[in-house]
C-alpha cells in the first residue's frame, strides 16, 4: 500500500484511515470520487473494503489478477476484493479458524457481483482434486438457480436479489473447498402478486414461459405469452432488453442436474410455479348474497391437478374462512375483496415456502461429503459470505423494510462491536494503553425493536395471537401505549406539530442510526396456513405445509418473530467467526458508468455507517505495521539500518525513527508493531523514501542521509512544501527544479528519471553504443535486482506483432495512470520481443513520431517493468539515475541532449533546437 502513496494527490489514498481530516464527510467523498474517476473502485478503511459499482467491465477480475493476489500480504497490493478473500482464506488456513465476509449496500450497489467474484476467486485459487470439482461446480451453479427463483428486475437493478443470503463455504485441512451451506432471509413474497411499474416478478416465471419446451408448457397448462398472466404484467415490462430469459432457462436446467434434482423434484417444482400463475388469473364475482364465487373454473382445475389437491376443497378455501365457534369450526363466506386477498396470500405462501424448500434442497447437494473424499474428515473450517440487503428507505415502507432495516441495525451493532473489540485486543496484545473511543451505540434502537415483552416485535406478536380481530390500527395503538415514550419512536399522535404533517395515521416512525424511516403499519398481519395444502400430493407442497402447524394448541410463530430469531442465530454464527467487511456503494441511479452522484453517495456513506467505522478505526492510530515490514521498507532512510540491520527489527525501527525525527506524540512502539498516530507522519516518511530512491547512486551517502532528514522534516510542513514548489517554478534552475519536484510528492518525476535511465543506455563511451557507467538499484530490494512479488506470476512470452510494433534499438518508457499491458520491447538483441503480460489485453500502444525513433512502452509499474526488462537482457546494471538533463549518443555517433522541464501537459517532443524535451506538469504530481 505504501508504494501507492506517492500518487495520492491524483488518485487519493488507498485507505481512508490515511485521510488528514478523517471526520470530514467531504474529505471522505473527495477521496472516493478521485479514485472512482481513475477506475479505482476499491478503498480500504483499515481492513474494511469500500467498493463503488463501476457499472462497466473492468479488467481487474482476470485469472492473472487472482494469481497476483494469491498469498500476498494484505497491504502489498492495491485494495481489491481478492485481497479480502485471500486474507480471510490465508488466516483460516494458518490459524484453523472460521471467517465471514459481510457484504452490504443498497440495491444495485454490487453485493451479489462481489460475492460471486469471491466465490470465483476461491474456485480458481484453492487447491482441488478431480473429485472435489463436483463440489466446486455445485457451489458455483447454486447461484443461477437461486437467482432464478430469488431475483427479479427492479427499477434499481435488473438482477436484484430479493432475499438475504448467507453462504458458508467449507474447507478441509488442506484448504480445499469441500462443501457449502446456504441460509436465506426474508424472500420478498409480495412481489409474487404485485410489481411496481417498470419491475418484474421473479425471473423464473419468465424463464419458464420463454425457455420451457412445448410439451412442458402443455403439461403445465401454460401459454408462452407472459402477457396472459396477471401476476406477470403489472410492471408492464415482461420483456427486458438486458435479460435473456431463454438462455438463463438453459443454465438453470443444467444447474438442476448438477445439483442433484430428480425429475420428480423438477416436475413438482414447476407444477408450483405454474400454479402460482394460474392462481393470479383466478377472478371472483359476487353471488346474489354478496359472497365471492370463482368466475371461471379453468385455472382452479389446473391448480388442483398440479398441486394434487382436492378441487372442491381448494375452491372452498379461496372463498371461505374457517371460524371457530365454541368447539366447532364453521365456514364463513368471504366477500370479493377478501377472496382476492386470500388468493394472493396463498400464492405468496406457496412461493415463499417453495423458495425455502429450494434452498434446503441445494444444501443437501452442497452438504460436505468430505468423509468420502478425504482421509481427514475431522478438520473443517468455513468462510461465510453474507450478501444482505442494505438499509432501505422507500416512498412507502412496509413490514419488509422494517425487517430489512432492523437487520441492518443489528449488523451495524455487530460491526462496531467487533471493530472495537479487535482494536482493543490488538492494543492489549501489543501492550499499548487503550484509549476509550466515543461512538454512537445503536443498542437502544435494537432494543426498541426486539426486546422481550416491550419491543415492537413482541407487541406485534401479541396483537396477532390475542383472541379477537387484530387490525393495523389496534396494533398502532398498542405501540403508542407501550413504546410511545421511547426517544426513537414517533407516531402522528405523538409527534409535535411540525413533524405531524409528514406522518399518516397508519404510520409509525423509527429514528434509526442511519436516519429516520416512516413505516406503514398496514399489512403487518399474515393469514394462517391453508389446510388444503397440507394434504397435497405435490411432494414439495406437502413438505412445506405441515399438518402440525394447524394444531390450535400451539402458538405459531409470527413472521416477525421468525425473522427476529433467524437474525439472532445469524448474529450468533457471525460472532463466532473472524470478520471481514465489504461495503458496496451505488454511484448513481441510472446505472451509468463514470457518474459519481455526490448527494446519493453521501447518503450511503451515512447509511453504511462508514464515518462511524472510520472514526473508531482512526481514533487511536492511523497506521500500524510489523517492525520487520516497516524496517524492510524504510531502512534506507537511516545510516544505521542501511543497507543491513543486524539486530532485532524493533530496535532497528527505533533507531530509524529517531534518526529521521519522529516526535514522541506521533507514534507508539508495541510488542511486534509500530503504531503511527497521524497520516502526515507516514506520508512524510514515504516521501523521504521516494526521495532516497532517486538520490541513491548519484550523491555521496552521508550527504544523502542529511538530505533525507531535511526531506522528512520538510514534508511535514505544508508551508515549506508550498515554498519549494514555488521556488521550483520561479528559479528554473535544474537543481532547484529537481528539489521542488521531489518535494512535491512526485510520482511522475520519479518515473521520468527511470525513463531517462533507459534512454541513456545507448549513450556512453564504451564499445559501440554499450553503456559506460551504469548504476543499478532496485529500490524495493536493497541492492539486488529482484522483481517484486507481483511480477512472479508474469511470464515473458516471446512474441512479435508485425503490424503493431516496429523493432527498434531503443526503448522509451512513458507512464499513464491506467494499468496497461506492457507491450513489446526489443533491447539490443539481448531480449527478443517480449510481451510481459500485466493485467489486460494488448492494445492502446501509442508511438512517438517516427522522427524520434523510440518505441513507447506504456505501463503502470514502470520500475518493475524496467527491472524485468533488464533482467531479461541479463544486464542487471542498466539503470542510471540522472538529474535535470542527460546527454546521449545514438548508434550513428550523433549526440543529443534530453531535458526535463515543467510544461502544461505531460509530453515528449523535439524542441526547435533539436533537443528532446520531456514536459511534466508540476501541479499534477
Ligand atoms: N464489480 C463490478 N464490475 C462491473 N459491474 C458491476 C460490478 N458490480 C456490480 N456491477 C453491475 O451492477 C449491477 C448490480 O449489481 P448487483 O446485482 O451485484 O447489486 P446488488 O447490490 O446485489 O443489488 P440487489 O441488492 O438489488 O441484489 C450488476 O448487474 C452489474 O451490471
Amino acid at each position: 500500500m505504501e508504494g501507492a502513496l506517492i500518487a495520492r494527490d491524483r488518485v487519493g489514498v488507498q485507505d481512508f484511515v490515511l485521510l488528514d481530516s478523517h471526520t470530514s464527510e467531504t474529505a471522505f467523498l473527495n477521496n472516493l470520487r478521485k479514485r472512482y474517476q481513475e477506475n479505482l473502485i476499491y478503498t480500504y478503511i483499515g481492513t474494511l473494503l469500500v467498493s463503488v459499482n463501476p457499472y462497466k467491465e473492468l479488467d481487474i477480475y482476470t485469472v492473472t489478477q487472482m494469481q497476483l493476489y494469491r498469498g500476498v500480504n494484505f497491504f502489498e497490493l492495491p485494495p481489491h476484493l481478492y485481497a479480502i478473500a485471500d486474507n480471510a482464506y490465508r488466516v483460516m488456513c494458518s490459524e484453523y479458524n472460521n471467517h465471514f465476509i459481510l457484504i452490504s449496500g443498497e440495491s444495485g450497489a454490487g453485493k451479489t457481483e462481489a460475492s460471486k467474484k469471491i466465490l470465483q476467486y476461491y474456485a480458481v485459487t484453492c487447491p482441488t482434486t478431480e473429485q472435489l470439482q463436483i463440489v466446486r461446480d455445485r457451489l458455483l451453479l447454486s447461484n443461477p438457480v437461486l437467482e432464478a427463483f430469488g431475483n427479479a428486475k427492479t427499477l434499481r437493478n435488473d438482477n436484484s436479489s430479493r432475499f438475504g443470503k448467507y453462504m458458508d463455504i467449507q474447507f478441509d485441512f488442506k484448504g480445499a473447498p469441500v462443501g457449502g451451506h446456504i441460509l436465506s432471509y426474508l424472500i420478498e413474497k409480495s412481489r409474487v402478486v404485485h410489481q411496481n411499474h417498470g419491475e418484474r416478478n421473479f425471473h423464473i416465471f419468465y424463464q419458464l414461459l420463454e425457455g420451457g419446451d412445448k410439451d412442458l408448457l402443455c403439461w403445465l397448462g401454460l401459454e408462452r405469452n407472459p402477457q396472459k398472466y396477471a401476476y406477470l404484467i403489472q410492471g408492464r415490462c415482461a420483456k427486458v432488453f438486458s435479460i435473456n430469459d431463454k438462455n438463463d432457462w438453459k443454465i438453470v436446467r443444467k444447474a438442476f442436474s448438477i445439483i442433484d434434482f430428480t425429475e420428480k423434484d423438477i416436475e413438482h417444482l414447476f407444477g408450483i410455479v405454474a400454479s402460482v400463475l394460474h392462481l393470479g388469473n383466478i377472478q371472483f364475482e359476487e353471488d346474489s348474497n354478496g359472497h365471492a364465487i370463482i368466475r371461471d373454473g379453468t385455472q382452479i382445475k389446473w391448480i388442483s391437478k398440479l398441486l394434487g389437491v382436492h378441487l372442491s376443497i381448494l375452491q372452498e378455501s379461496l372463498t371461505h374462512r374457517k371460524i371457530e365457534a365454541r368447539s366447532e369450526e364453521v365456514l364463513s363466506p368471504l366477500n370479493v375483496d377478501l377472496a382476492f386477498y386470500a388468493r394472493d396470500a396463498v400464492a405468496k405462501a406457496i412461493y415463499g415456502r417453495t423458495f425455502t424448500w429450494l434452498v434446503n434442497k441445494i444444501n443437501g447437494s452442497l452438504a460436505n461429503k468430505v468423509g468420502f473424499l478425504s482421509s481427514d474428515s475431522t478438520r473443517k473450517t468455513v468462510i461465510g459470505l453474507l450478501d444482505i440487503y442494505g438499509f432501505e428507505v422507500l416512498d412507502t415502507n412496509s413490514f419488509e423494510q422494517f425487517c430489512i432495516n432492523y437487520c441492518n441495525e443489528k449488523l451495524q451493532q455487530l460491526l462496531i462491536e467487533m471493530t472495537l473489540k479487535a482494536e482493543q485486543e490488538e492494543y492489549e496484545l501489543e501492550g499499548i494503553e487503550w484509549e476509550p473511543i466515543p461512538y454512537f451505540n445503536n443498542k437502544i434502537i435494537c432494543d426498541l425493536v426486539e426486546q422481550k415483552h416491550k419491543g415492537i416485535i413482541s407487541i406485534l406478536d401479541e396483537e396477532c395471537l390475542r383472541p379477537g380481530e387484530a387490525t393495523d390500527l389496534s396494533f398502532l395503538e398498542k405501540l403508542e401505549e407501550k413504546v410511545g415514550d421511547h426517544a426513537h419512536f414517533v407516531t402522528r399522535k405523538l409527534a409535535d406539530q411540525k413533524t405531524r404533517k409528514s406522518i399518516d395515521w397508519v404510520d409509525f416512525r423509527l429514528l434509526h442510526y442511519a436516519g429516520e424511516v416512516t413505516y406503514c403499519a398496514v399489512g403487518s398481519f399474515s393469514l394462517p396456513p391453508f389446510q388444503v395444502l397440507c394434504n397435497s400430493k405435490n411432494g414439495i407442497i406437502r413438505e412445506c405445509f405441515l399438518l402440525s402447524e394447524l394444531d390450535n394448541r400451539r402458538r405459531p410463530e409470527t413472521v416477525a418473530t421468525q425473522f427476529k430469531n433467524s437474525l439472532m442465530s445469524l448474529i450468533e454464527i457471525l460472532m463466532s467467526k473472524e470478520p471481514s467487511y465489504v461495503r458496496c456503494i451505488k454511484p448513481n441511479e441510472n446505472k451509468e458508468p463514470g457518474k459519481f452522484d455526490d448527494y446519493l453517495i453521501r447518503h450511503q456513506v451515512k447509511y453504511l455507517g462508514l464515518m462511524e467505522h472510520l472514526r473508531v478505526r482512526r481514533a487511536g492510530f492511523a497506521y500500524r505495521r510489523k517492525y520487520e515490514l516497516f524496517l524492510q521498507r524504510y531502512k534506507s532512510l537511516c545510516p544505521a539500518t542501511w543497507p543491513h540491520w543486524h539486530g532485532p527489527a524493533a530496535e532497528g525501527v527505533e533507531r530509524l525513527i529517531k534518526h529521521i525525527g519522529y516526535k514522541p506524540e506521533e507514534y507508539k512502539l508495541g510488542r511486534t508493531k509500530i503504531f503511527i498516530r497521524f497520516p502526515k507522519t507516514l506520508f512524510a516518511t514515504e516521501d523521504a523514501f521516494e526521495f532516497r530512491k532517486h538520490l541513491l547512486g548519484m550523491v555521496p551517502v552521508p550527504f544523502i542521509f542529511s538530505r533525507l532528514q531535511a526531506k522528512y522534516k520538510g514534508c511535514l510542513g505544508k508551508r515549506e512544501y508550498q515554498k519549494k514548489r514555488e521556488a521550483g517554478r520561479s528559479s528554473g534552475t535544474e537543481d532547484s527544479l529537481l528539489q521542488a519536484v521531489l518535494s512535491s510528492r512526485s510520482c511522475c518525476f520519479g518515473r521520468f528519471l527511470w525513463l531517462a535511465s533507459v534512454l541513456a543506455w545507448p549513450a556512453g563511451t564504451g564499445k559501440g553504443s554499450e553503456p559506460c557507467a551504469w548504476h543499478c538499484r532496485a529500490p524495493w530490494q536493497g541492492e539486488t535486482l529482484i522483481p517484486p512479488r507481483c511480477f512472479q506470476y508474469v511470464t515473458p512470452v516471446i512474441k512479435y506483432d508485425r503490424n503493431g510494433f516496429k523493432p527498434r534499438d531503443r526503448l522509451l518508457v512513458l507512464t499513464q495512470s491506467s494499468a496497461y499491458v506492457v507491450e513489446m520491447a526489443k533491447i539490443k538483441q539481448k531480449i527478443d520481443y517480449a510481451t510481459l503480460k500485466g493485467n489486460g489485453g494488448a492494445g492502446g500502444l501509442p508511438f512517438l513520431p517516427e522522427t524520434l525513433g523510440d518505441a513507447i512502452l506504456q505501463c503502470e509499474h514502470v520500475f518493475e517493468t524496467v527491472t524485468k526488462l533488464c533482467m531479461l537482457a541479463n544486464k542487471q546494471s542498466l539503470v542510471k539515475v540522472v538529474q535535470g538533463s542527460l546527454q546521449f549518443r545514438i548508434g550513428s555517433g550523433k549526440e543529443g541532449t534530453m531535458v526535463f522541464t515543467v510544461g502544461q501537459e505531460p509530453q515528449v517532443f523535439k524542441a526547435k533546437n533539436g533537443q528532446l524535451t520531456v514536459d511534466y506538469r508540476l501541479d499534477s504530481v
